[in-house]
Formats: C-alpha cells, sequence, structure tokens
C-alpha cells in the first residue's frame, strides 16, 4: 500500500504589516498551507510575526513559519504582496499610486529573479494599478497574477445586506466590481437572496433610486474610510479574503470571486485590470464571468475602468 504524499504548499508573503500579519494569521487558524515564509524591508519585523504565529501553532494546523528572503520565492506556489504606504485619514487609494508603484517593481524585481514561476496576489493600493505593474514587470502571464480586486467590499456588500434582510450572508449573492476605490459600483441586478432576485426577495421595486440601497451601497464603498478614522487602518477583512483566494487556488476549488483580472474585450474594456467576478483555480484565472450588466451598470463600470486608466497612463503602464 502506497502513502499518498501530497506537494508541499508553499505561500510567501511580502510585507508583514497590518495586511500581511492579519493574512498570515487567517492562513494559520484555517490549515490552509503547509509552509509560510514572511519576507518584509524590515527583517526584525518580519522575525517577530513569525516566531508569535509559531507560539500558536499547538492549537493550530502544522505547518512551517520562518522568516526569510527573496530565495525562498523558488519554489513557492503562491506570492502575496501586501507591502507598501497604507492610507492615512482622508487619504484615497489612488494617492497613494507613485509611492507604492516604486515600492512593487523593486519587490517584483527580487520575486523573478528568484526564478519564481507561480501565482502573485496583489493587495497593496490602489491594488487594480499596481497588479498592472505586478503584471508588466513580472512577464508572467496574465493568468497567474491577480489582485485581490473588490473581494473585500464584495464581502462587506453581502455583509451589509444580510443585516438589513436578516438573512446569513453566506445565503446573499451580490457583487461589488470595477476599481476597489470609489468609483466603484453594485451590480444591483444580479442580487439574490436565497436564489430570488432583489426585488422579489425585498419587494423593492425601484432598488437603484430606493434610499436604504442607496445608503447601504455608501455604507460598502466608504467603508475604509470609516474604519480608517477610528482605528488607523483595515486589516481583518483583507486578511480572511486573501485566506479565502490561497485556498481557491491552491485547493483547485473553481470558486467565482471577485478579484481583480485584466481585460482583454471583456465589457468592451482592454489592457487593464479591474476587480468583477472570475473563476479561480490552480492556474489561477480561468475565465471572466460574463454579467449581464444593466445599461447603467454597463456605463458605472467604464467610469471606474476610465480613471484607472488615466492613473495607469500617469504612470506609464
Ligand atoms: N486590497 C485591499 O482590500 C486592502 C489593501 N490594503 C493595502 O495594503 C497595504 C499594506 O497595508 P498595511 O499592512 O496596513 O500597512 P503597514 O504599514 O502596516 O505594513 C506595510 C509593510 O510593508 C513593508 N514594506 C514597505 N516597503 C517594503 C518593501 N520594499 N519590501 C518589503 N516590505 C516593505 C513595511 O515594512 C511594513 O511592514 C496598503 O497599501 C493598504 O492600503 C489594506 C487593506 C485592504
Ligand atoms: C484599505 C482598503 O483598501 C479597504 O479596507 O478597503
Amino acid at each position: 500500500m502506497s502513502i499518498g504524499i501530497t506537494k508541499t504548499r508553499k505561500v510567501v508573503i511580502v510585507g508583514t504589516g497590518f495586511v500581511g500579519s492579519s493574512y498570515a494569521y487567517a492562513l494559520v487558524n484555517q490549515g490552509a498551507i503547509d509552509e509560510l515564509v514572511l519576507i518584509d524591508l524590515d527583517f526584525e519585523r518580519a522575525d517577530g510575526e513569525a516566531r508569535d504565529l509559531n507560539h500558536g501553532m499547538a492549537f493550530g494546523s502544522p505547518m512551517r513559519i520562518r522568516a526569510g528572503d527573496y530565495d525562498e520565492c523558488a519554489d513557492a506556489d503562491l506570492v502575496v504582496i501586501t507591502a507598501g504606504a497604507n492610507q492615512k485619514p482622508g487619504e484615497t487609494r489612488l494617492d497613494l499610486v507613485a509611492k507604492n508603484a516604486q515600492i512593487m517593481k523593486g519587490i517584483v524585481k527580487q520575486i523573478m529573479d528568484s526564478g519564481f514561476d507561480g501565482i502573485i496576489i496583489v493587495a497593496t493600493n490602489p491594488v487594480d494599478v499596481l497588479t498592472q505593474v505586478v503584471y508588466k514587470v513580472s512577464g508572467l502571464p496574465k493568468e497567474r497574477v491577480i489582485g485581490s480586486g473588490t473581494i473585500l467590499d464584495t464581502a462587506r456588500f453581502r455583509y451589509l445586506l444580510s443585516e438589513y434582510f436578516q438573512v446569513d450572508s453566506r445565503n446573499v449573492h451580490a457583487y461589488i466590481i470595477g476599481e476597489h476605490g470609489d468609483s466603484e459600483l453594485p451590480v444591483w441586478s444580479h442580487v439574490q437572496i436565497g436564489g430570488l432576485p432583489l426585488n422579489v426577495y425585498g419587494q423593492i421595486e425601484n432598488y437603484y433610486q430606493d434610499q436604504d440601497m442607496q445608503e447601504l451601497f455608501e455604507n460598502v464603498r466608504d467603508a475604509a474610510y470609516h474604519i480608517i478614522e477610528r482605528k488607523g487602518a483595515t486589516y481583518y477583512g483583507i486578511g480572511m479574503g486573501l485566506a479565502r483566494l490561497t485556498k481557491a487556488i491552491l485547493n483547485n476549488e473553481n470558486s467565482i470571486l471577485t478579484v481583480s483580472t485584466y481585460f482583454e474585450g471583456e465589457y468592451g474594456l482592454n489592457g487593464l485590470y479591474l476587480g468583477i467576478p472570475a473563476v479561480v483555480n490552480q492556474f489561477g484565472i480561468r475565465e471572466i464571468l460574463r454579467l449581464r450588466l444593466s445599461d447603467q451598470e454597463q456605463q458605472q463600470l467604464e467610469h471606474s475602468a476610465t480613471i484607472l486608466k488615466d492613473l495607469l497612463n500617469q504612470i506609464g503602464y
């Protein structure tokens, strides 16, 4: 009888601040992987996080965690970039672009110099623009460079809808698409609760105009501002979202998640990364879902794309 030994699932996190360490904590708790390496400009910080996380091992699933350097990327399945500046109160995500684009370039060069040939996930903001920078600098196929996109916004939307209608958020299907930022949009035409369209379940006749739904969306869109005003940064939600995405990839789940992915003609858009529901598996992005957007939603998506295109042009990508 042979004993099946599966390949080690190895993840490298670059940037072990609030977001990187929250993601690492979610991975440890969920037992999603076998090996985790933490890289940070500040090695002591990464080393401190690795030590702290290892001390929880007796209470979680066994895995190996250590601080390391870029040579660790050589045999990694997944490198997740959470390094860079975060927003200060009043700052938008787009305000971070110049500084974080420079940081991305340096990081990606070192990842690729290691011989890395896996999948990269980017969470650093502005995530759609920076995922494009990583795609261009890395030379990896578009399927294997994925932004966290609107994964968190979609989770916020599902949570707030579930609170409003008092239904388990796992029974709420709803998407936020477009920029992970101020121009994002809710896809009201595809919201479903327990399989019923929102206007049937909620008896909302004209939900585009409905004041409660508009306020609910604004609370999704502005959630990061509200949290940053109160505690300085957001990290648990995205940490759990990145763990969800990690499992979809490493377990080859073919899960539909609202990630930032590269458009080549889909929805009439070309040459940029934007949040959209896509099927995710061990090869990265399998396909982009073709939602039947209303005319208004299509226009809003194009508006979001125009904002990001302008920014990409400004920084030469
Ligand atoms: N995509 C999303 O939904 C979300 C994205 N974010 C973004 O994640 C990023 C990180 O946020 P936080 O963890 O709160 O920031 P933080 O300041 O707590 O951590 C950033 C870490 O990056 C490290 N770093 C900086 N330059 C580096 C380099 N060249 N190489 C390696 N490490 C480097 C720093 O030493 C620090 O440990 C920000 O851009 C933030 O806006 C935050 C929340 C949600
Ligand atoms: C900071 C950020 O991007 C968020 O919490 O959505």
